[in-house]
């Protein structure tokens, strides 16, 4: 069990409130927030301040103050966490809540003086990879970066105007059909690959933000790591989602008509179905355990809540942060947005580390046969032999078996790293004068991409090409796309 981590973050003021000469309203002490109403001048304090309590209430008004909290802090806290949950086999999420233009892309993303969470976090992950595959361990990073935009899912990694669709799997819950998904083998790819989606994010200027996202952004890296520990396989598989919601809005506040005006209806949807689904697990967290009645969670109401099902109050280690602005004249905004955030300190997910199945059942396996062994020592129970004989068997098989899978795969990502080659949207990018055939193919579980060496000197090849496999020149190009070509 772990309770959702909240974190409030106060940004400088902008033009726009500097121009209005905004007075500030926020104050920050220790992980305590509050907040100023200037306007109400009823004597109870209780109406003029208001004070929360969050894991961490970051102070980054001003660079003077000695409580300035800066992108590394802010990493320091939250990224290392998301890391370890990486490295440690469970899910994880981050995500970013608050008004339009009260720093949520900052947050995530940064600048590229001022890098953001996802890009240290990357980093971190590859720098701890080459640290880990000394002792042997192995690994395999896979990216994928998505926006909602009006309720509809479009693939960042492919194009703008890519759109796919939203599907639940009986079993591993809800997933998007035909998402790219790009294996990466180190940072500079990662980077690649969160400037190709960046540039493709559906962004417009607004009274509060000139470069305002009008999406919801899903950055979502897939760790699996691989070795033996104590002689023993060990799989595991994390899905992190990195998480840029669009601005929470008014339409007064923005300055939206017409389009901007129905994007704001779309971005309320997500977040006042978001808002309802934190509420009904908040609600349902705070019973005592025993006690609880079954509540609905009304997650299939907006595409994104329907995709971070198990990010709230499901299967991860979740951080939300919530962005203000420190300006009097974004009071009611920021208020809401801290009411939001107190809400969700009280969910509870229940993150479990995925360990893979068949390793689990070797762990398992293993075990058994231990306690078995110990019994038939302690009782003299000669009749357990047979019994543990039959699960030495198994276990030696299931291993056996993990371990070619674990070395081919091995094998085939060395080769494609020594040779440059990696999926690059619709095509390839192979750094190799070799002669070559590529395949590109679409199964998200396989490495993507596979690679036929031809012997030099061959004056002509056959192809068989397999039911719906297609078959690639060096530059991509189609060289064959007959089923059955002999
Ligand atoms: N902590 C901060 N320190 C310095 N500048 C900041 C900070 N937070 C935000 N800003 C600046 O404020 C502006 C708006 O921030 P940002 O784009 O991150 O807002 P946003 O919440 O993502 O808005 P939207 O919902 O419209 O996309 C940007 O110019 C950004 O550089």
């Amino acid at each position: 069990m772990a309770s959702v981590k909240v974190a409030v973050r106060v940004r400088p003021f902008n033009q726009r409130e500097l121009d209005l000469e905004a007075k500030l309203i926020i104050q920050m002490q220790g992980n305590r927030t509050g907040i100023l109403n200037c306007k109400a001048n009823a004597r109870d304090e209780s109406i003029r301040y208001k004070e929360f309590t969050f894991d961490y209430s970051y102070w980054s008004h001003n660079k003077e103050s000695p409580n300035f909290v800066s992108q590394e802090q802010v990493y320091n806290d939250l990224g290392t966490e998301v890391v370890d949950c990486a490295f440690q086999g469970y899910n994880g999420c981050v995500f970013a809540y608050g008004q339009t233009g009260s720093g949520k892309t900052f947050t995530m993303m940064g600048s590229p003086e001022e890098q953001g969470l996802i890009p240290r976090v990357c980093k971190s992950i590859f720098d701890r990879m080459v640290e880990n595959s000394m002792k042997g361990t192995t690994h395999r990073v896979s990216v994928s970066y998505l926006e909602i935009y009006q309720e509809k899912v479009a693939d960042l990694l492919k194009g703008h105007n890519s759109a796919v669709r939203v599907r639940e799997h009986p079993k591993k819950g809800p997933y998007v059909e035909g998402l790219t998904t790009l294996i990466v083998t180190n940072y500079e790819q990662i980077l690649e690959c969160i400037t190709r989606g960046n540039a493709n994010r559906t962004t417009a200027a607004t009274n509060m933000n000139d470069v305002s996202s009008r999406s919801h952004a899903i950055f979502t890296i897939t760790f699996v790591q691989a070795g033996y520990c104590n002689g023993i396989p060990s799989e595991t598989v994390s899905k992190i989602h990195l998480v840029d919601l669009a601005g929470s809005e008014r339409a007064d506040a923005t300055g939206s008509t017409g389009k901007r005006l129905k994007e704001g209806a779309h971005i309320n949807k997500s977040l006042v179905t978001l808002g309802s689904v934190i509420s009904s697990l908040a609600e349902l967290c705070s019973e005592p355990s025993g006690y609880r009645r079954s509540f609905f969670i009304p997650y299939r109401d907006s595409v994104l809540t329907w995709l971070l099902k198990d990010s709230l109050g499901g299967n991860s280690k979740t951080i939300m942060i919530a962005t203000i602005s420190p300006a009097d004249c974004n009071y009611a905004e920021s208020l809401s947005t801290l009411r939001y955030a107190n809400r969700a300190k009280n969910i509870i997910n229940k993150p479990t580390i995925n360990e893979d199945p068949n390793v689990k059942l070797i762990r398992e396996l293993r075990e058994e046969i231990s306690k078995l062994r110990a019994l038939m020592f302690n009782e003299h129970r000669s009749d357990m032999l047979a019994k543990i004989h039959e699960k030495e068997a198994r276990e030696k098989e299931l291993t056996e078996e993990w371990t070619s899978k674990w070395r081919e795969a091995q094998a085939i990502l060395r080769e494609q790293t020594a040779l440059g080659l990696r999926k690059a949207g619709p095509g390839v990018v192979l750094d190799s004068d070799r002669p070559h055939l590529v395949a590109i193919d679409d199964d998200p579980l396989s490495t993507g991409v596979t690679l036929y060496h031809l012997k030099v000197n061959i004056n002509y090849i056959i192809i068989c090409l397999i039911k719906e496999r297609c078959i690639r020149g060096t530059f991509g190009k189609r060289i064959a796309s007959l089923p059955y070509l002999y």
